[in-house]
């Protein structure tokens, strides 16, 4: 059960700077961070089955069509597997020239010399080491005060300095992460970091990377701001550091944390695609590149094949990504809801007649093709579907404009099939039932053979439709006068079969689907207190009014 005072259990963060003059609120982001991926550390760590090196050269070329330039391939002293993997992209040229490679390392020497050992030859290449620095992982983990969690991170620096040293055919670059920083108190923090820049002393030309994680996520995304932009302010050789965030999830805050942090003053970002990683995951890379996106600004990686980097990214880390994940999930393009069809449908031709380039399509932040998606799934219809995305669908599948009487009727119809099944429609689902709603296809009570229209064409002018029709099998010849070609057809049904059909709307447009091109025509009839509607389409734009008619006639005898 639940506890009804968690006050007694759970303590409130209380490790937060005094910001009351920070700036980040009024910052806005227009340049896209430094990204690196740690996909294939922070994320197949926390895999029950880790990558094998295939999957991990998959992977890592999934993260180079999507434009990484850092990515952290491992923790080469770790395994074998993470060793050899390292060995491979080396040994196998797999590295692109522009693109660096990190892997990460605890603090011990074994583990720093297996890391160069497994990074031997490479051209490019950043080693990562982090310690623990927060209270909690000092007095329960390492057992260690406050000076010798300094002299660990100096030492472990140390040997990376002098490492790197002996393999100066490599150009190497630094990362130090006091792990659990967020939950350290930020002096200390501030400290070990400094430490560091002693033993590394870098330049704004070979600058170190801090990276800043939120290890655990123990507060919310404001404090980490402010955290960031303390320490951004306090740190020496401000312009020799990269400052780098790192922000899991633990409170499902991870995207707003590292969002606030890079207006904070941070300049990179390590994360994983789609949010995987330990616990509640590390922050999700595309969300975040595709926020920034959707604001004008170019996040600089590419998701314009989204389908395939989602299969990619399941295959690998055998979890597969939410259907509702920001921007990915199969559903987040897909509007089942009638209001939402309705609002999309008038901003598609709203756009359509702007024509000016810019996205302003309501419920859909981004265009589902910058992503490579189709727009097949933007409307899907079931039970709370209403008339809007139905004439929608029937629209993009088949070219029907329904006039609005139409769709209302045709909606009523389709509403009636999925109240009592319960379920979505599929597109081809509906084409069946709208030709089978308006006869199209089917047994039909009236079915024209042919006709002929006779008499002077000249307005006012009597004319003459002869047609021949089957009716319920036996045909039939109809002959009937008016001043044009639908009215002498309907006198002519309603003097034949005794219709009493009335023609009060008329509409008709051409239909080009694939590479014929037919015309559509629309007839809204009263016969008695009754309405009925009915198309016809044909090569021939006359023909399909005439078939228009007769499904109107057609929908008489239901
Ligand atoms: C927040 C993060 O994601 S950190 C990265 C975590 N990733 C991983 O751990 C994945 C790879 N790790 C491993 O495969 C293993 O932990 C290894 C191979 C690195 C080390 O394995 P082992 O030598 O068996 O050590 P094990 O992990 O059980 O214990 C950790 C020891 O290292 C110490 N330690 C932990 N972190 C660090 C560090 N960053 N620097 C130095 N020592 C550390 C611990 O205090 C403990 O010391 P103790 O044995 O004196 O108590
Ligand atoms: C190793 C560090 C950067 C880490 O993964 C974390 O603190 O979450
Ligand atoms: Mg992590």
């Amino acid at each position: 059960m639940m506890l009804t005072n968690p006050d007694t259990k759970y303590r409130p963060f209380s490790l937060g700077v005094n910001m009351s003059d920070r700036t980040w609120p009024d910052k806005v982001t227009t340049k896209a961070p430094r990204w690196l991926s740690t996909d294939l550390r922070d994320g197949n760590q926390a895999l029950a089955d880790p990558m094998d090196v295939d999957k991990k050269l998959m992977f890592f070329k999934l993260l180079l069509s999507v434009g990484l330039k850092e990515i952290e391939v491992g923790f080469p002293s770790a395994s074998q597997t993470e060793f050899d993997f390292v060995r491979k992209l080396i040994e196998e040229n797999l590295i692109p020239d522009d693109v660096t490679i990190q892997v990460l390392t605890q603090s011990r020497e074994d583990l720093i010399k297996r890391s160069f050992e497994a990074l031997r030859g490479a051209k490019k290449a950043i080693v990562h080491l982090y310690n623990a620095t927060s209270p909690l992982f000092r007095r329960v983990v390492f057992n260690m005060d406050k000076p010798d969690v300094l002299a660990l991170a100096r030492k472990g620096m140390g040997l990376l300095v002098a490492e790197a040293a002996a393999q100066p055919e490599t150009e190497w670059g630094f990362e130090y992460s006091p792990e659990t920083f967020t939950a350290t108190e930020p002096e200390f923090a501030l400290e070990v970091c400094n430490a560091v820049i002693e033993v590394v002393q870098p330049t704004p030309l070979k600058p170190l990377i801090l990276n800043l994680p939120a290890t655990v996520e123990v507060a919310g995304p404001h404090t980490y701001a402010d955290q960031i932009e303390w320490f951004c302010r306090h740190i020496s050789k401000r312009d020799s550091v990269v400052i780098s965030l790192h922000p899991h999830n633990d409170r499902g805050t991870g995207t707003a944390a590292a969002e606030l942090a890079l207006l904070a003053g941070a300049d990179r970002i390590e994360g994983c695609l789609f949010g995987n990683g330990e616990r509640t995951g590390n922050v999700d890379l595309v969300t975040l590149a595709l926020n920034l996106y959707t604001q004008g600004v170019s996040p600089e990686l590419d998701f314009s094949h989204m389908r395939e980097v989602v299969k990619t990214v399941e295959h690998c880390n055998n979890i597969p990504v939410h259907p509702r994940h920001p921007y990915a999930g199969e559903l987040v393009f897909t509007a089942f809801s009638g209001s939402h069809q309705d609002a999309i449908k008038k901003g598609f031709a709203a756009h359509e007649k702007r024509n000016d380039g810019y996205w302003e399509m309501p419920y859909l932040p981004i265009d589902p093709a910058d992503l490579g998606e189709s727009y097949e799934a933007v409307i899907r219809v079931n039970s709370q579907s209403g008339k809007g995305g139905i004439a929608w669908i029937l629209e993009q599948n088949h070219g029907l404009k329904l006039p609005r009487p139409f769709q209302v009727d045709f909606s009523k119809k389709i509403q009636d099939i999925t109240d009592a099944s319960a379920k979505e429609v599929s597109g081809t689902d509906l084409w069946d039932a709208f030709q089978a709603a308006y006869h199209l296809t089917g047994p039909q009570a009236y079915e024209l053979i042919e006709y002929d229209h006779k008499g002077p064409v000249r307005s006012g002018a009597t004319r003459t439709f002869v047609g021949r029709i089957i009716k319920d099998g036996i045909e039939t010849s109809v002959i009937g006068h008016g001043n044009g070609l639908i009215s002498s057809a309907v006198r002519g049904l309603n003097s034949h079969y005794d219709l009493g059909l009335e023609v009060v709307d008329y509409a008709e447009h051409a239909l080009n689907v694939g590479s014929e091109s037919q015309a559509v025509a629309y007839v809204e009839c009263r016969a008695g207190d009754r309405t009925v509607f009915g198309v016809g389409i044909d090569h021939d734009v006359a023909t399909a009014s005439i078939k228009a008619v007769l499904s109107a006639a057609n929908a008489l005898k239901v």
